[in-house]
């Protein structure tokens, strides 16, 4: 399962972090609001070629140096994860709302808003996107330790259609049993929950320890992850 993963080393310290978030979070934002305009504006044939334009030369820009793949999930030596690439979450991916979570007293928590980017039925949620989000919060919800679980199982049920605009995820363990953990979790609008889901994550059992990820990373050991391209 973990033998292809990409577990690399950014050997840098918080500041660091935040310097090139502070770089990085607002490239995506744009590209984000890109996506926005593109689909809600009116402007004529001419300006959408020109635009077309545009945007290519940009994309030229920032391919002049780029990753084989994806951007993979980097740690630094004290084990800070950047899954900034992450479909739900990512920093540097314009595709994620961004959601951002947080666990309070064992309810994982988080609020976004999801704009015509998200929209499956006319001004409603893509049942795919709610599945997203809550796909990432029962993997947080059932996180330990900065260890992931894997979902086996996710189990989801549309109660109503969610309007587009501010929504809620609310997640929590709601019991463990040897490498499975079952959690619960919740998408809410203003007037309450509109999609729940059910799902059994699992620690697999070929899953590197942190000792051994941190040793893969530090370039100590490659144990079962990639060799770290620090
Ligand atoms: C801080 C980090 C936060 C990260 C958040 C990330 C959130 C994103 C979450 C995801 O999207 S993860 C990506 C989507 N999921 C996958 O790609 C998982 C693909 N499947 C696998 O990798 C393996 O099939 C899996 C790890 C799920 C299970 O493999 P194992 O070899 O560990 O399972 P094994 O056959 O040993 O079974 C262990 C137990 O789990 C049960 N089981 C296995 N597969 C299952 C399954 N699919 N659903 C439910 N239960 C399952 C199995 O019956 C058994 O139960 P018992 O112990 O009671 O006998």
């Amino acid at each position: 399962m973990s033998a292809d993963m990409d577990f690399r080393l950014e050997d840098i310290d918080d500041a660091e972090i935040a310097r090139r978030l502070s770089i990085v979070e607002p490239l995506t934002d744009s590209v984000r609001d890109l996506v926005d305009a593109v689909i809600r504006t009116e402007v004529d044939d001419a300006e959408l070629i020109a635009a077309r334009t545009a945007i290519e030369a940009i994309v030229t820009r920032l391919r002049a140096r780029q990753k084989d793949k994806g951007y993979g999930v980097a740690f630094t030596r004290d084990f800070t994860g950047m899954p900034w690439g992450n479909a739900a979450t990512g920093a540097r991916n314009a595709v994620a709302p961004p959601l951002r979570l947080s666990k309070v007293d064992g309810v994982t928590r988080g609020d976004v808003v999801l704009g015509a980017a998200y929209e499956g039925p006319g001004g409603h949620v893509h049942g795919g996107i709610a599945a997203l989000l809550l796909d990432q919060l029962v993997g947080e919800t059932a996180a330990a330790d900065n260890m992931p679980s894997f979902t086996g199982t996710l189990t989801v049920r549309y109660l109503r259609p969610t309007p587009l605009g501010p929504v809620t995820l609310t997640g929590r363990v709601t019991g463990t049993e040897g490498r499975k953990t079952f959690v619960h979790g919740e998408l809410s609008d203003a007037d309450g929950v509109t999609v729940e889901a059910d799902a059994v994550m699992i620690r697999p059992k070929s899953f590197p320890s942190r000792d051994q990820i941190s040793a893969a990373i530090t370039g100590h050991d490659t144990p079962t992850a990639d060799k770290p391209t620090p």
